[in-house]
């Protein structure tokens, strides 16, 4: 199974070797204000599961909203030791 930081280190990859097809090197492209966008999106969908979905759905939403905190962070230089450091 995926943890956070064997994800972090397969999206830091992907940024790096480019795969043709790669979603998350789209949404790199695509820029900070777009993940920003997706970032929000996914919030909210996490909060709307949590409150009216089932537990799966809710679970499903959040495994997405920690994948474009991933991409954000990837597309600001950030490293997890960058954001751990505040925990
Ligand atoms: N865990 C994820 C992941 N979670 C969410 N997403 C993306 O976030 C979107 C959210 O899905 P939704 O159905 O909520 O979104 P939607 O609004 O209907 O979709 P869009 O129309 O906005 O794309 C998905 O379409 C994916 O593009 C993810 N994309 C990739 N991964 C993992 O990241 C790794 C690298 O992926 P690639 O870069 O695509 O190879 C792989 O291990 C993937 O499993």
């Amino acid at each position: 199974m995926k943890t956070f930081e064997s994800l972090f280190a397969e999206l830091s990859e992907k940024a790096v070797t480019r795969p043709e097809g790669s979603g998350t090197v789209a949404e790199l492209d695509a820029g900070v204000h777009f993940i920003g966008k997706k970032l929000v999106e996914e919030a909210a969908e996490s909060w709307m599961a949590a409150e009216f979905q089932s537990d799966q759905e809710a679970a499903e939403e959040i495994s997405q909203l920690l994948y474009h905190v991933q991409v954000m962070m990837i597309a600001k230089g950030l490293t997890l030791q960058d954001v751990y450091r505040h925990l």
